[in-house]
Formats: C-alpha cells, sequence, structure tokens
C-alpha cells in the first residue's frame, strides 16, 4: 500500500516504504505479513547468514547447494520483482585482510548477485565497506556490472560527516562517508546502475552537506527505528531536520526503508492523533511491530503541500536533456509557438515594460499628437504585437508597429491575428530577417524576445546588432540588457545520460533541462552581459569569463559534474525577467536552464577554489562556447572551434 497521495498530486508517483527483514526460509509468509503489515515490500537476505562457502562440508566451496531461502516457485515472478529487494549477506568483507575471509566474500556476492538476477529483482542492497579501503569490493562489483541486465545495486552508505573540518582537526579523524561512496563510484566508473542506500542514523550532518546527495543516485534511505524520537503519547516521530530530509527523500523519488526493532508503544485502540492511516491501527493484535513507524511515514508524506502546478506541469521534463533551440537557423513550429504564448508572465512583464518606455517617451500632453514607432523584431505569431497594443491603451498612447518575423509560416498566423483583431490601422506586418530588413523609418522602440536558457544562446545579440540600424539614437530597446550566470552542480544523472551516447559530441553540447536530481554547490555568479542599444561599434560579440567558485566549508568534497546555467533581463528600468534562482520570476515556464557538462567530473572541497573558464566565440557563420576547468585540477577545453555544438547565424 503506497504512502498515499500528496493533496491535488494526481500526476505524481506514489511513494513506497520498504521493512529491512531477517532471514526467513518461508519467504511467501515474510512477504505476505510485512504485506499484511502495510509495507509495500520486503528488503530481505536471500542467503543463510550463516552460510560460508569455505565452510561447506560437500567439498564443493560452495559449489554445491546454496542455502537460499527457498526456490524461485516460492513467489510468482511479479512478487520476486515487486516486492523483495536482495539484501546481500551483510558479513561479506571483500577487502578483509583476512584472505579466506575474502575469497569467502567474493563467492557469496558472486553467488547472491547470481540468484538476485535469475529471480529478476529490481534491486540488491549491498552491504556497506567495511573500511575507507574498499577497492576490492569495487572491483568485484564492477565485474558484476559489466553483465547485469537491469537489475540496480544499492550501496549502503551511512549517512555521516563530522562537522569539526575547521580549527586544525586531524582530517585522518574525520568522518564523511561521502568519499566511501566516491572512491567506490569512481572505481566503477560512475556504472548507472549503481546507486546509494543511504542509511540515516540519529544524528544529521549540516543541510549543505545533506544537500550534496540530491544530486548523487540515491535510490533508497534506510532508516532504523532507534533514529526516531519518542513523542508525548510514546509514538515514534522524527526531529524536525529529519523531517526535511524525509520531504527532500520523497521530492526526489527516494524510497524509504524502515529497519529495527520496535522501540516505541504501539497500544490498539490508542490512537495517535496525527498519523493519518488510523483504521490501520484498529487492526488491533496483528499489527506490524513496526507499524507505528510506517504510519508516522506515511503522515509526513500527506501533509506535504501539493506541488504548485507550474511544477505539476514540468514533472515529465524533470531531468531530461533536451537540445536547445535554434530559432535563427531554424524555423520554430506552431507547437512551440503555442507553449510560449501559454506563458503569460512573460508577457504581462513585457507588457510593463512597454508600458513605462511608452511613458517615457511621451509627455501626458503629447499623447494625443505623438505617434509612438515601436517595432517587434522576431514577433512570431504576435503575442508581444499584443502586448505593445495593450501597453498603448493603458497608457493612453498612439502607436504604429511594425511586426518583424523571418518565419514564413508565423507571418500566415500574424496576418489572420491582425485581421481577426482589426489592427490593420496599427500594425504593418514585415516578412524579413531583422538583420537585412531595410527599415522605412526609424524606431522609437524596439521590443524581441530572442533570449535563451543562457541569454545571450540564442543569438539575440548578433540579431539585434542588426535591427540597430534603425532604432533611433535615442530609442530604447526592450530588453536593454541580459546577462548570463552559472554554478556548478552535482548531476550524476545528467551526467550518466550524457555518457550513455558513448562519443565526445554528448559531452561538448550545453543541454536545456528541468534540474531537479541535481545540488548546487556554490551560488550563481554572472558570466556574459549585453546591452542594446551598444553604443560602441568596436565591441564584438565575443567574450571570456574566469570565475572563481568558493564551496561553503560545512559542505566538505563534492563532485562536480557540470554547471548549471540562467539569464536575467532586463527589459526596461525595474522590470526584469528571468530564471536565475535568486532573483528568477515566479510562475514563468519559458525557459529551463541549461547544463554545460564536464567530460571528466571534477571533485572539489571547501577551501580550494573551483576556477572555470567559459568562452563565447564567433565565427562567420556559427557561435560557440567553450568551457573548462584549470583548479583544483585542469580538464580539457570542451568544443574548441565549437566542433561539436554551435548555434548559426
Ligand atoms: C523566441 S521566439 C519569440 C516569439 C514571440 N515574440 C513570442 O514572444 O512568443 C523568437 C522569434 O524570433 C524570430 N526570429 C529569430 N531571429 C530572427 C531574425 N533575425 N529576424 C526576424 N525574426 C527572427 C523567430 O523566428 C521566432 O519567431
Amino acid at each position: 500500500m503506497p504512502l498515499g497521495e500528496r493533496t491535488g498530486d494526481e500526476k505524481s508517483e506514489s511513494r513506497y516504504c520498504g521493512v529491512e527483514t531477517e532471514f526467513s526460509d518461508d519467504v511467501p509468509q515474510l512477504l505476505s505479513s510485512n504485506l499484511h503489515g502495510g509495507f509495500d515490500f520486503v528488503v530481505a537476505p536471500l542467503m543463510d547468514p550463516t552460510y560460508r562457502p569455505s565452510l561447506m562440508d560437500d567439498g564443493s566451496n560452495g559449489a554445491g547447494l546454496l542455502p537460499f531461502a527457498g526456490s524461485d516457485l516460492v513467489l510468482s515472478p511479479s512478487q520476486w520483482s515487486g516486492h523483495v529487494v536482495g539484501k546481500i549477506s551483510s558479513w561479506i568483507d571483500l577487502d578483509s585482510e583476512d584472505e579466506v575471509l575474502r575469497t569467502d566474500s567474493e563467492i557469496t556476492l558472486k553467488q547472491e548477485i547470481s540468484w538476485a538476477s535469475h529471480l529478476s529483482l529490481q534491486a540488491c542492497l549491498l552491504p556497506s565497506p567495511k573500511g575507507p579501503s574498499c577497492a576490492n569490493y569495487a572491483r568485484c562489483v564492477n565485474e558484476i556490472l559489466q553483465n547485469l541486465t537491469s537489475m540496480q545495486l544499492w550501496l549502503t552508505i551511512p549517512l555521516e560527516k563530522s562537522d569539526s573540518d575547521a580549527g586544525g582537526a586531524n582530517p585522518d579523524h574525520m568522518i564523511d562517508s561521502w568519499y566511501l561512496w566516491n572512491s567506490f563510484r569512481l572505481l566503477c566508473e560512475h556504472h548507472s546502475q549503481l546507486s546509494v542506500a543511504l542509511h540515516v542514523l540519529p544524528s544529521l550532518p549540516s543541510a549543505n552537506s545533506l544537500g550534496r546527495w540530491f544530486g548523487e543516485s540515491v535510490r533508497a534511505a534506510i532508516i532504523s527505528s532507534n533514529s526516531f524520537l519518542t513523542n508525548a503519547r510514546g509514538y515514534p516521530c522524527l526531529s524536525k531536520r529529519h523531517q526535511n530530509l524525509m520531504a527532500a527523500f520523497f521530492n526526489h523519488s527516494i524510497q524509504i526503508v524502515i529497519s529495527g526493532e520496535q522501540l516505541h508503544s504501539l497500544p490498539p485502540g490508542n490512537l495517535d492523533t496525527t498519523a493519518n492511516n488510523s483504521d490501520n491501527h484498529n487492526e488491533g493484535l496483528h499489527l506490524h511491530p513496526l507499524r507505528s513507524y510506517l504510519d508516522y511515514v506515511a503522515y509526513l508524506y500527506q501533509r506535504m503541500d501539493p506541488l504548485p502546478e507550474q511544477e505539476r506541469f514540468e514533472l515529465g521534463y524533470r531531468d531530461y536533456l533536451q537540445s536547445p533551440l535554434q530559432p535563427l537557423m531554424d524555423n520554430l513550429e506552431a507547437q512551440t509557438y503555442e507553449t510560449f504564448e501559454k506563458d503569460t508572465v512573460k508577457y504581462i512583464q513585457y507588457q510593463r515594460a512597454i508600458s513605462k518606455a511608452l511613458l517615457d517617451r511621451v509627455s501626458d500632453e503629447e499623447a494625443s499628437a505623438l505617434t509612438t514607432v515601436l517595432m517587434v523584431v522576431g514577433a512570431g505569431r504576435g503575442p508581444l504585437v499584443r502586448a505593445a497594443l495593450q501597453a498603448a491603451e493603458e497608457t493612453g498612447r498612439k502607436l504604429r508597429v511594425y511586426a518583424v518575423e523571418k518565419n514564413p509560416n508565423a507571418i500566415i498566423t500574424l496576418h489572420s491575428l491582425v485581421k481577426l483583431e482589426g489592427w490593420e490601422k496599427e500594425v504593418i506586418i514585415i516578412s524579413c530577417d531583422m538583420r537585412c530588413w531595410d527599415a522605412p523609418e526609424k524606431a522609437d522602440v524596439l521590443v524581441s524576445e530572442l533570449l535563451g536558457s543562457f541569454g545571450d544562446n540564442e543569438l539575440s545579440p548578433e540579431c539585434l546588432d542588426g535591427a540597430q540600424r534603425f532604432l533611433k539614437p535615442d530609442g530604447i530597446s526592450i530588453p536593454s540588457s541580459y546577462t548570463s550566470f552559472i554554478q556548478p552542480i552535482t548531476a550524476s544523472k545528467l551526467y550518466n545520460d550524457v555518457k550513455s551516447h558513448k562519443d565526445l559530441l554528448h559531452f561538448e553540447t550545453a543541454y536545456v533541462v528541468k534540474l531537479h536530481r541535481v545540488a548546487r554547490l556554490a551560488s550563481t555568479q554572472p558570466v556574459f552581459t549585453f546591452a542594446h542599444p551598444e553604443s560602441s561599434t568596436k565591441r564584438k560579440n565575443d567574450r571570456y569569463k574566469k570565475l572563481e567558485f568558493e564551496i561553503p566549508c560545512d559542505t566538505g568534497s563534492a563532485m562536480v559534474h557540470g554547471f548549471a546555467g540562467y539569464f536575467d533581463a532586463t527589459l526596461y528600468k525595474d522590470v526584469h525577467l528571468g530564471i536565475e534562482p535568486s532573483t528568477a520570476t515566479s510562475n514563468m515556464f519559458s525557459w529551463f536552464p541549461i547544463f554545460f557538462p564536464l567530460r571528466t567530473p571534477v571533485c572539489v572541497q571547501p577551501g580550494i577554489p573551483l576556477i572555470v573558464h567559459l568562452w563565447r566565440c564567433c565565427g562567420s557563420t556559427k557561435v560557440w562556447y567553450e568551457w573548462c576547468v584549470s583548479s583544483p585540477v585542469s580538464t580539457p577545453v570542451q568544443n574548441p572551434n565549437g566542433r561539436s555544438y554551435w548555434v548559426g547565424l
């Protein structure tokens, strides 16, 4: 039974909760008692824990009849795959000094994984490495991963990090379990079927340190009964920080697994009013011993606020890599225009900016005599024309509008719009590329929306340079400027998706992506700014920027898989629009962030700056970006000469 649905969240998947069990050779009974107890799946040992290959008295060294928990026939295939996660024997130690133990461990691990694959389990839980050195364990897991069809391996990692980094603490005594995970996954080359099961402990590391994990491949969070506090009525509850962490797990589709013994009371009939599944308390004497923990977890899930409408709409795009549009080189399709046009917030901001510009341009006294010439360059199917006419009506200013568009298909829509709305007197449609249009008069106001997720990446600067010829010397450009921003992120899912293409081209491409399973490791910093009109005729659109990021000291080390990019545009005076997280325009959905991947992820740590270089390069037919890191290590300059990714002029 899922943890429940979040109110109003019908599109989101349900969240499930599992339970860690002891070994039992009666798997059907084990499964049915736990499912009846309210859990969705069991994390159960597959093999008798007393088994050691070297102790098999048949001399087969483990090759004889193995003490697995029943045959594959005891459950149906869908029960095995839907309700059982295999728990690999916790005694295994593949990096032990003891050769017998090491060999036994290796044999057992392979036997258990082989059995779990045979059963088509979705995942197996691997025990945490026994010490900081885990090379042999990782080598063995890596070998298994090479031939594993679809099963996931969840490596148990205790969620611990001591916060006493500063003040000359001996680094040898520092605990940061992230290192364990990092060295293990590096040894396994970021394999996409290897992920983490975080073991949540009674005390938690700092928020920044916890945040790192949300960019890693975390599939499960195991929470023991001893991490729960006791409320006034004897029921389990969690600290505020643990509650927030659980909410973050739910938001990132991380499965919860409850483990340990019943440490809190569960008197039948004595209901905790904070728990929602109260009917289940009435099951009386047959309650699962961990039922109150499950109820509490379900309560935490159900009380979460529903996802805002925009987030719900964007669910299907989360962490999905898209190639950025090429609106200059290609002609946009009707569907793309339709999506833009639904973003009312964007047009409201433009209308506000245009209104302010019209009022600045023409005083109240001149309003009936003067006509402002406004040109929408890149008019698409006309929403900015509408915004301009509404601004004129709102301010009582007279307007002549030129709608310039190079997409012949959008021109057809523009003509029918003008006719339908009766705008023939005010609107003149020009089917032309703005860079070569010979305008009959000069504009007071030039309005455009040629912005990409990284501001200038859809070549707004090049287009507006071409259009500036027909803007009066004192004319206004809306937008008047735009700036791109980047920040380093952990994004193991995105990195693996790029890597799955197995070529350089995909590593040297910037993607548009609704970032979700990422950790933002430092605040954003501005990269390139373009202002319009550009007064200097000498200034070219090539740019270079070197940025230094500091990782907050309580974060600990982290992996940078690439950079998230954003923009902020000043439309006019105080009216802005953008997606830079700290100033993002709310409820606007036209742009997702951009992602610049790194070919080789870089491990960063507090105290050593992360130095990034970004170039915007302009050729005669294309514009492209190049990027690299020079500290703490140097990485290759990606995309030299725009060999993999460029935007056509
Ligand atoms: C991002 S869309 C915006 C469309 C519309 N203004 C809106 O807000 O929905 C950019 C539009 O500019 C047009 N465009 C791009 N470069 C152009 C150019 N050099 N000359 C004329 N139109 C251009 C594209 O065809 C596209 O219709």
